[in-house]
């Protein structure tokens, strides 16, 4: 060891020579205390290089300024040039250095204490720049919502517009509707007034008929972006019915047909010109001579209005995000003085806050209907884990409360579809499958059997969705839980779209859960949509309409009725709150001793041992069986994930992705600092006692 510094190369005495300097003892001394930051090495080499370059006296060390804490030169030992200089010598030096080496440690610590409490005010200032930034955005949302909600309360109702009198005589005319649904009138009366809307209303509402009635009292075309061909093709047909001129183009048109099209719309004689052309996002996003096309329309005023379709397309946090809605923003801006109507069917107010900051159209008028359904009636039952009961229990319910009529089955796999399908017919049920890799003309075959009544369900992956737009559809099954809430209300929503009653019914298992949470994990709002979901389906009381309209923002008060169309509403039950802290304890004392043993649990692995079945080196004797059914502490555990105690831990094999259970830190945390859990469950009514009867003489139960 080289004397008190710590140095322990003990190198610095050859070093110092071959640098060309002798140094006395108390000189070695020294520089060990006060360059103490320094290993002996680092400061004689960098002597050495710079004892090399120059001609500098040996008893004389000439010691660079570091940049370091302890660099401040006494007034003594500085040199004009900024350097200082230490008489290696002198034992007065060597004194006044001991009193400045004291005075420097007393002012590092000083220094040190400053920096922590600046960094603990970083810390705080930093967090409170996050809390005022995030409200910032919330204040400006609100603003931009109040300018949406004061040009909302304007009577966009009224029939004193210029165009009233057309708009009518079209209505009749040419749609064969007699009279406007809730806020159709509004939605048109407003972008014929040019104003900026996006109309939020619920599936089957009759939304198309806001961008296409105003089609045909404009002057030049109506642009409506769609996000699927299919729904295009039907708009298109169903207005060339009417004898409305429509055309399409998306990336598989060809190109002599494209440019008839475009010719017909900028050269056409008028009475030729199709009012609305319909096109795929990808059209406007990748494509510039469509753009180039578009830009010269608008110059010669041919551009009436922008319909976007399925507007919530735009937000990753709607339910169906497509990146080349995100282009969209560029609209507003290229084509200022044309009015933009977006439509869809769900939209939270962080969707609708979104999709205007995306296209724009910040503060613009947003029309929303409510979203509830009065003649849909819903309800969540309980999926049997043998695939036979569920086709036995199905089969029955399609041929007797839904005998003669016509509904879907959604399901989650391809694979899936047609094993149902199958298992249906086999039990005289008129079934048929429809998902996206079947060819078209397979696809088309099925869904027109389904439209004429051959068919009397039809299994589908929800790529039979959009745009189905059969009246009489009078019930929906879910074979298994949905991705989102919003995907649950548009799947649903094909039901009852001629306003008259129809059953939304979803079979839940807790195992399903996890079949979808291994499909939407590397989704950026993937997960949280499915807890929601997941909270849905586990929800034990409350109305399942007032779980929709919380959803999506909508109002929901005291004094709205259900009237009995949803399960809950219908057998209502008494509920109580329970703590539930114990079993989430029990839960991660069973995911860490399988760690330990060097084990991940999926769900069916944490609730075998927790039942006392399953490895048996994994279990915990001090844990007990519950003394609830599976089904209920399932739903406790689906309580867990819902609320982030418990989280999911996502392995890839080289053909699946499995979902093993892991702790959650923050929530372990929590509980170290002694948060309680609390949930609420059902509880069973109890059976009224059974009074006692005579038959034939005996007292019987009755
Ligand atoms: N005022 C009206 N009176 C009667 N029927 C109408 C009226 N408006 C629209 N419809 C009909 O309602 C049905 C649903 O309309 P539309 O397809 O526009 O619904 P949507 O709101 O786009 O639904 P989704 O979001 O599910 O596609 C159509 O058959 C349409 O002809």
């Amino acid at each position: 060891m080289c004397v008190k510094s710590g140095c322990d190369r003990g190198d610095c005495r050859p070093l110092a020579k071959e640098a060309g300097i002798i140094l006395p003892n108390s000189a070695i001394n020294r520089l060990h205390r006060t360059l103490a930051y320094l290993t002996c090495t680092r400061f004689f080499h960098s002597l050495r290089q710079k004892n090399m370059s120059s001609d500098s006296d040996s008893d004389v060390l000439e010691v660079e300024q570091q940049p370091t804490r302890s660099s401040a030169p006494t007034a003594s030992t500085a040199k004009p040039n900024g350097h200082d200089v230490v008489d290696v010598d002198s034992d007065s030096n060597d004194r006044s250095a001991n009193q400045s080496e004291q005075g420097l440690v007393r002012e590092l610590a000083r220094v040190e204490d400053e920096l922590k409490a600046v960094t603990k005010q970083i810390l705080r200032l930093k967090q409170k720049q996050s809390s005022l930034a995030s409200r910032q955005e919330q204040i400006s949302q609100e603003l931009l919502l109040n300018q949406s909600k004061s040009l909302a309360q304007k009577d966009w109702t009224g029939t004193h517009f210029e165009w009233s009198g057309r708009v009518r005589e079209v209505l009749q005319d040419v749609f064969k509707i007699s009279e406007f649904r809730h806020l159709q009138l509004s939605a048109i009366n407003a972008t014929l007034s040019k104003q900026d809307l996006i109309l939020v209303m619920p599936t089957g509402g009759g939304k198309s008929l806001c961008y296409q009635l105003p089609a045909l009292v404009s002057q030049g075309i109506t642009l409506v972006i769609s996000p699927l061909i299919s729904l295009m093709e039907d708009q298109v047909m169903q207005l060339r019915k009417l004898g409305v001129g429509a055309e399409m183009l998306t990336g598989s048109t060809k190109r002599e047909e494209n440019t008839r099209i475009k010719n017909l719309i900028s050269k056409g004689p008028a009475s030729e010109k199709p009012k609305l052309l319909f096109v795929a996002p990808e059209k406007l996003a990748k494509n510039k001579s469509f753009m180039s096309f578009l830009q010269n329309l608008h110059r010669a005023n041919g551009i009436a209005r922008i319909a976007i379709d399925e507007v919530h397309c735009c937000s990753d946090w709607g339910h169906d995000f497509r990146p080349d809605y995100t282009f969209l923003g560029v609209l507003r801006d290229l084509f200022s003085d044309v009015p933009i109507i977006g439509l869809t069917a769900t939209a939270s107010n962080k969707v609708i806050a979104d999709v205007q900051k995306i296209l724009n159209l910040q503060g613009c008028l947003v029309l929303k209907a409510p979203f509830n359904r009065p003649n849909l009636y819903y309800e969540v039952r309980p999926k049997t884990a043998v695939q036979k009961d569920w086709l036995e229990e199905v089969a029955d319910l399609l041929s007797a409360e839904f005998k003669g009529q016509s509904g879907i089955i959604y399901a989650l796999s391809i694979k899936d579809t047609e094993e149902l399908a199958t298992g249906l017919r086999e039990r005289n049920i008129k079934a048929g499958w429809y998902h996206a890799s079947m060819s078209p003309e397979l696809r088309s075959k099925a869904h027109t059997k389904w439209l004429e009544g051959k068919l009397q369900v039809i299994v589908a992956t929800t790529a039979f969705g959009l745009g189905i737009d059969k009246p009489d559809v009078r019930f929906v099954i879910h074979h298994s839980i949905s991705k989102s809430i919003e995907n649950y209300y548009q799947e649903s929503g094909r039901a009852g779209r001629d306003g008259r009653k129809a059953k939304c019914i979803l079979y839940y298992r807790f195992a399903d859960y996890f079949r979808l949470s291994t499909l939407v994990f590397a989704q950026q709002t993937g997960l949280q949509k499915l807890s929601h979901m997941l909270a849905y389906c586990t929800e034990p009381i409350k109305c399942r309409r007032e779980l929709v309209a919380e959803h999506f923002s909508d109002t929901w008060g005291q004094g709205d009725d259900c009237k009995s169309m949803c399960d809950h509403c219908r057998r209502p039950r008494s509920s109580e709150q329970v703590d539930v802290t114990k079993h989430c304890i029990s839960v991660y004392r069973l995911i860490r001793n399988a760690l330990e043993n060097e084990t991940k649990l999926t769900a069916n692995m944490l609730f075998d041992l927790w039942y006392g079945k399953g490895k048996p080196a994994l279990r915990l004797k001090d844990i007990p069986a519950p003394t609830h059914s599976r089904e209920y502490m399932e739903n406790i555990v689906a309580h867990f994930i819902s609320e982030g105690f418990v989280k999911e831990d996502f392995n890839f094999t080289a053909y699946s992705t499995t979902s093993y259970l892991k702790i959650n830190t923050a929530g372990q945390q929590k509980l170290d600092a002694g948060y309680r859990i609390k949930t609420i469950v059902a509880v069973k009514a109890k059976r009224p006692s059974s009074p006692a009867c005579e038959v034939n003489g005996k007292k019987m139960k009755a």
